[in-house]
């Protein structure tokens, strides 16, 4: 670990990362470390922040430079230039030997290579930072790849993990620094990651997908072999198709181009409206074209380690939002965020349209081909997050993946026009949801929790009605009391009265001889004690 630390100084020291930080707003011993620092003196050299921040993300190896990758996807939280270069990050690591993947292979499946595979390539095909990926022949004769999880990784990232939270938490002692939720980003990207470290979760995920695109001319997906799949190893059906990021072979293949980039919008709104099941990680690396029939191009997706699905609040807030904006109705937008609770207390919906308009006019000035959707929904994000809204991490997830459509699509053919591409998809799927199908498909989704409700209606119905019951005794016995009291109270009160009363006359009786003679001689001082005595009691 100390070992660690000074490497991370090391590069801290070497990329002047000091200089990333609001220095005037350390907490003062901060301030001190870094304004006495030996750090001073090493030039910051030729490269911009974000340049720096890159490479020493590489240089501190996977985790970070995983990290930065996620990083970049946040716009709304970093600023536009350290984005930028974040996302030119790259895994340079080395791939590990092939002897250790096939002993893993060996160690997971409990038994030989040979008793499986007939053929296992020792020279892996690609080599990524938390797995590698070997082809492999079955006895059957099928082709497959076995992507294979780094030997140690996990205990590689669990320290460099504590690490990033160490920084975190400093770097939330920074007030500037606190708005970007540091230890959150930290604990999302651990989730992320940590899935990542079993194959299982990739694999199931894998076949969601191919189950939901059966049969479907959009897009393929590899079938697993789960008698060969375990946390460390995945054994996959290979597939041969183009790389989509290789535009020379699909157009030498004579691919519709058009089609292709339609048709990644298609999926894209399919898995998120349809399915509620998304696959997250879409960047060109994961994605291949089918060329057996070039004029009807269909996708092929690998590596499903993140998918996404939203909560049914937020399937309609995408939905209700993106057709809202088509329609530029800005006031609309905000009136949606402020009836739904999704701002705080208090938003002026006037004030909400304006600022949205602000961020959002200029993007939708634009000409069709040029519009995105990944920049318009980030512009709302940022805006509602001013007006105090929680934009959920699904959201945020989503919206990468959607820039990332975007940009393939338009790589493909830049004439791509989005709107008119998702419009009327989203318009079927608001009528559906809002009428009598819609209506149904709600009631059959709660059908059993309905049905497994229902035999116990009497008892809950008896339940409810005795809890209100009770409650009413209880109200009931409780004003009894309050009156019970207050008569105790005013009995009391009578007895007092009466008890000083007869006090008083039993004085008088005592003193009645003494007091006349006095009287007579001095009659005022009498009558008014008297007066006075007797506004006394009236007043009890
Ligand atoms: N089913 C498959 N058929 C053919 N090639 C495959 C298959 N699965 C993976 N590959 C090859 O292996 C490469 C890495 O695979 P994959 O993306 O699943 O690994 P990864 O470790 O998650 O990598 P990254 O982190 O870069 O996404 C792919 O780009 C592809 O070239």
């Amino acid at each position: 670990m100390n070992l660690r630390l000074l490497r991370i100084f090391w590069v801290v020291t070497r990329f002047r990362l000091d200089t990333l930080l609001p220095l005037e707003r350390l907490p003062l011993f901060l301030r001190l470390v870094f304004r006495f620092s030996p750090l001073r003196l090493v030039p910051t050299g030729p490269h911009s922040r974000g340049k720096r921040l890159r490479l020493a993300l590489e240089a501190l190896g996977p985790v970070f430079v995983k990290f930065g990758q996620m990083l970049s996807t946040r716009r709304d939280l970093l600023p536009p230039d350290i984005a930028d270069e974040l996302r030119r990050l790259q895994d340079q690591v080395p791939p590990f030997p092939g002897r250790q993947a096939r002993a893993l292979v060996e160690e997971e499946l409990e038994c030989t290579i040979e008793t499986h595979f007939a053929r296992f390539d020792t020279d892996p095909m690609a080599s990524a930072s938390i797995a590698q990926v070997h082809a492999a022949r079955l006895h059957s004769g099928e082709e497959v790849v076995v992507k294979v999880i780094r030997p140690r990784i996990e205990h590689v990232m669990r320290k460099d993990i504590g690490l990033l939270y160490s920084f975190a938490r400093l770097l939330r002692r920074v007030p500037e620094a606190r708005r970007l939720r540091p230890v959150e980003v930290v604990a999302d990207y651990e989730s992320t990651l940590f899935d990542e470290l079993d194959l299982r979760k990739e694999a199931a995920n894998t076949s969601q997908l191919k189950r939901n695109f059966k049969h479907s001319p959009l897009l393929y997906v590899p079938g697993i072999h789960w008698p060969l799949t375990r946390q460390r190893v995945m054994v996959q059906e290979r597939i041969y198709g183009v790389p989509v990021a290789d535009m020379q072979a699909l157009q030498a293949q004579g691919t519709d181009l058009r089609r292709l980039a339609e048709r990644g919008v298609e999926i894209f709104f399919t898995q998120v409206f349809r399915d509620n099941f998304f696959h997250a990680d879409m960047h060109p690396g994961n994605i291949f074209v089918n060329c057996d029939h070039p004029e009807d191009p269909q996708y092929i997706a690998i590596d499903c380690g993140i998918v996404g699905s939203l909560t049914r609040e937020d399937q309609d807030y995408l939905a209700r939002n993106l057709l809202a904006f088509f329609h530029q109705d800005y006031y609309e937008v905000a009136a949606l965020h402020i009836e739904s609770g999704w701002v705080g207390e208090g938003t002026r919906a006037n004030e909400f349209a304006a600022a949205i308009r602000t961020v959002c006019e200029p993007i939708l000035e634009r000409p069709l081909k040029e519009i995105s959707f990944g920049q318009v929904l980030l512009g709302l994000f940022q805006t509602a997050r001013r007006f105090n809204m929680e934009v959920q991490p699904q959201l945020v997830l989503l919206q990468k993946t959607l820039l990332n459509i975007e940009g393939l699509g338009r790589q493909l053919y830049p004439d791509l026009d989005l709107w008119s591409t998702a419009r009327p998809y989203l318009e079927r799927w608001m009528k559906e949801r809002a009428g009598p199908r819609g209506l149904w498909e709600s009631l059959k989704k709660q059908a059993p929790e309905l049905s497994r409700q229902l035999p116990e209606l009497p008892v809950l119905a008896h339940h409810a009605l005795s809890h209100v019951e009770r409650e009413q005794r209880q109200r009931h016995l409780q004003a009894e009391a309050i009156v019970g009291m207050r008569r105790q109270l005013a009995h009391k009160a009578r007895r007092d009265r009466r008890l000083r009363l007869g006090v008083l006359l039993l004085a008088l009786a005592l003193a009645w001889q003494p007091l006349v003679q006095w009287a007579v001689q001095q009659p005022w001082p009498v009558v008014i004690a008297a007066g006075l005595g007797a506004l006394l009691l009236a007043s009890r």
